[in-house]
């Protein structure tokens, strides 16, 4: 055995030493959730018990990041975290996740980057339809789409919350990265047409425009469905990612197409209960007020006087007459904080309405 040689058995037997060492110590991890599922059964008999603890979740994550010695980066370590709390959680509770569907969206990709692969993700037509499977309690969490990056907001979703009663338990942001799909054997001369989500046409305009003018464009209802389709139609293509084109067996004629660099979603996740301060938290709010001369003013005064920084500020018609505005604000903080607290107490005492949509932790992952 030449020295090389006899160094990889060696370093061979030292992994599969760490292997048994790791595979005893997650071993113990999984029996100590175990044990908290029982403790949080006995001290709630009467209750409908609640096993996923967001706020916990996000501190057992950021502690992760912070002692991460190397070499994995931070991100890796956090994931590797991340798949092991998930089939614990599972353990304690298998989770039914709804999110935005078909199988293959973006959507279902921040459910699972956000809750782990040992959840059962629920795949549903439409973002109201989330909003009522999580209200009705066949899913315990919903995960839906909320603003773009290169689009704005996903005013569907800001306007679901306006009669819903289901609470944000936290966010998920995802690099999104779209690619042109086809079928393996499509000759690019051939496609005639391309199917896709509008805001994924808005993400790849220009890359459209340079590369594909003049082609017919065909908006969907998303882009696994884009992708459905370019798998069944010769002659045509889809804009999708990743999980679209697997699932679809299709493949890539141009990767990473999106006009902007950093194209980014951010994804709420939406449940019945309310969420304790993690120590690094948003709360969103929506608020109503009277129409007149500084109400905007008023309305943000308190945050400065506060030192409270705003992380988004978005006007939405009210429901309640034309002409009639609902703010809907995200900001730094609990609402369990004094100032926030205190901010709130300001507010309501201005506002028609006030809705607490929830206090979560910042995304982690
Ligand atoms: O700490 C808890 O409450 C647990 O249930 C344990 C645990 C974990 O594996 O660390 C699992 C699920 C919860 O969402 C949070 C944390």
């Amino acid at each position: 055995m030449s020295d090389e040689q006899s160094r990889l058995a060696q370093l061979r037997d030292e992994i599969d030493r760490l292997d048994r060492e790791i595979l005893e110590r997650i071993s113990a991890r999984a029996r100590c959730a175990q044990e908290v599922a029982h403790a949080k059964t006995v001290a709630n008999p009467d209750d409908d018990v609640v096993f996923y603890r967001p706020e916990r979740e996000a501190q057992v994550l950021r502690r992760i990041k912070e002692r991460n010695p190397g070499p994995l980066s931070d991100e890796e370590m956090a994931r590797l975290f991340r798949e092991m709390m998930s089939a614990c959680l599972a353990l304690e509770k298998p989770m039914h996740i709804a999110f935005l569907g078909p199988e293959g969206t973006f959507t279902q990709a921040a459910a699972l980057k956000h809750f782990g692969h040992s959840v059962i993700s629920v795949p549903l037509p439409a973002i109201d339809a989330v909003f009522r499977e999580v209200e009705s309690g066949a899913a315990q969490y919903g995960v839906v789409p909320v603003e773009n990056s290169t689009e704005g907001m996903i005013n569907h979703t800001l306007d679901m919350f306006m009669a819903s009663p289901l609470k944000i338990c936290g966010e998920v942001q995802l690099r999104i990265h779209h690619h042109l799909l086809a079928s393996a054997d499509s000759d690019p001369p051939s496609i005639r047409r391309i199917y896709s989500h509008q805001q994924s046409f808005a993400q790849c305009r220009k890359w459209l425009d340079t590369h594909w003018h003049g082609i017919e464009r065909v908006a969907v209802s998303s882009n696994a469905e884009a992708a459905r389709r370019a798998s069944e139609e010769p002659g045509t293509a889809a804009i999708a990612g990743d999980m679209a084109a697997e699932l679809y067996g299709l493949a890539t004629m141009a990767g990473t197409i999106e006009d902007r660099p950093d194209n980014t979603t951010r994804f709420l996740i939406v449940g019945r209960e309310s969420v304790p301060p993690s120590g690094q938290d948003k709360t969103s709010i929506l608020v109503s007020m009277r129409n007149k001369p500084g109400a905007l003013y008023h309305l943000l005064a308190p945050f400065h006087e506060n030192d409270i920084s705003l992380t988004r500020l978005e006007t939405r018609p009210s429901p309640s007459g034309t002409w009639a505005y609902v703010f809907y604000i995200d900001f730094e903080g609990h609402a369990e904080d004094p100032p926030v607290k205190k901010v709130l107490q300001t507010i309501d005492g201005e506002a028609v309405e006030l809705k607490h949509l929830g206090s979560y932790p910042v995304g982690v992952l």
